[in-house]
């Protein structure tokens, strides 16, 4: 189990407006995977590192395994080398002089408890086997592919037997075949070993597909948090919820409450959908719709589709997306059909799928530009 507290982090220099991690409180129980997902300079990284030790915070508290591995409260630190982890990067960091399993063996012969030759062997023969890469142990490391050769990390990070696995965006350097592939080894063998992990990438589908909890970040903070579906099903803030795909947005007003449903009006037409949050009549909205759950017709079946025009669409292999102008709003549908024959200036009538739209306050912006904080006053640890 991981467990922070207040964590603070700021790198100061002229340019800097704000804590990179702005006090972070976060538990990961034990076995699960967290995911700390958000666009670039978020903070995702940093926190990996305080986690780590490779960077020391200015505040706060971080335990692992109940144990404070820093707190700035008790004056705590405890070196990288001594905290219980094993950790992943980026880039690889496979020594092309060696073969595989020397890769591996690296660690348990040159820390401090040096292990003999044969068991070092055995133990990183141990871990090659649990990646998939046993066969392949006395292959030199540059005749093995990139996604061989993160596994070999994730070999090398385990087999100090760490209470804790931390990978920062393991699958960015790889191509998308086998980023997938490896994606599905590092869930399966986490797991298999039940091994608490924090993962981070700022890949939607990538945090999605392999987490426990997705932890949603902005300007060194958190945005909301939740387990994989409810991230990607029913975000509460707009900022999930473009984050996390829903492209279609469109402003309205609530006219009427039921439970966690909304009457909604808009500019053209009025829909029921979902709440997120606490609303009530004359509350100002964003509607967000999911592309697919917006369908298309020719015909105004229901006397409910709103009035629009086809402005053009893009061929996606398995699917299309039409842009359909509907009065000022650009609205993206798709569609999973080999032909749907729809072309530039057609006429359509768009349906949107009242059960998977989602009403979000207007002014519900946690991880809006109102929000972004400003430095703080970060006490020293
Ligand atoms: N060593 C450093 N010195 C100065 N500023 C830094 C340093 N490391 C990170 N930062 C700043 O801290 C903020 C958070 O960076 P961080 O790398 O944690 O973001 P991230 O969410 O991991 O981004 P990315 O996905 O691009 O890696 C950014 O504004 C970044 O520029």
């Amino acid at each position: 189990m991981i467990e922070i507290r207040g964590l603070i982090k700021r790198f100061d220099g002229k340019a800097v407006t704000r804590n990179a991690v702005d006090g972070i409180d976060l538990t990961v129980p034990e076995g699960e995977l967290v995911t700390l997902l958000g666009p670039s300079g978020c903070g995702k990284t940093t926190t990996l590192r305080l986690i780590a030790g490779l960077e020391r915070p200015d505040a706060g508290e971080i335990r692992i395994g109940g144990k404070a591995v820093y707190s700035s409260d008790d004056n705590v630190y405890v070196s990288v080398h001594q905290r219980p982890i094993g950790v992943v990067f980026q880039s690889y960091a496979v020594w092309p002089h060696m073969t595989a399993v020397q890769n591996v063996m690296f660690p348990l012969r040159s820390g401090q408890k040096k292990l003999p030759v044969p068991e070092a062997r055995r133990k990183a023969m141990e871990a090659l086997d649990l990646v998939g890469l046993a066969d392949l142990a006395d292959r030199p490391a540059p005749a093995l592919s990139g996604g061989q050769q993160q596994r070999i990390s994730l070999a090398r990070a385990l087999t100090r037997e760490p209470e804790v696995l931390l990978l920062d965006e393991p699958l960015s350097n790889l191509d998308k075949g086998l980023r997938d592939r490896v994606r599905d080894e590092i869930r399966a063998v986490q797991q298999r070993l039940g091994i608490t992990t924090v993962f981070v990438t700022h890949d939607q589908d990538e945090a999605l597909a392999v987490s426990d909890e997705v932890i949603l970040m902005e300007f060194g903070r958190i945005v909301e948090r939740g387990p994989a579906q409810q991230i990607y099903a029913r975000p509460r803030s707009e900022f999930t919820a473009r984050f996390m795909g829903i492209s279609n947005s469109i402003p309205g007003t609530v006219t009427a409450c039921d439970d966690d449903l909304v009457d909604i009006t808009l500019p053209h037409g009025s829909l029921r959908c979902v709440a997120a949050g606490d609303l009530e009549e004359g509350s100002q909205v964003n509607v967000f719709i999911r592309p697919e759950s917006l369908s298309l017709s020719r015909k105004d079946a229901t006397g409910k589709g709103w009035k629009g025009t086809v402005e053009f669409s893009i061929y996606h292999g398995d699917c299309w997306d039409y842009h359909v102008r509907v009065g000022d709003t650009l609205l993206r549908s798709r569609i999973y059909k080999e032909k749907v024959g729809l072309s530039h200036g057609d006429p359509v009538f768009v349906s949107p799928d009242e059960e998977t739209a989602i009403a979000i306050p207007a002014d519900a912006a946690p991880g809006g530009a109102d929000a972004a904080p400003l430095a703080g006053t970060a006490t020293a640890g």
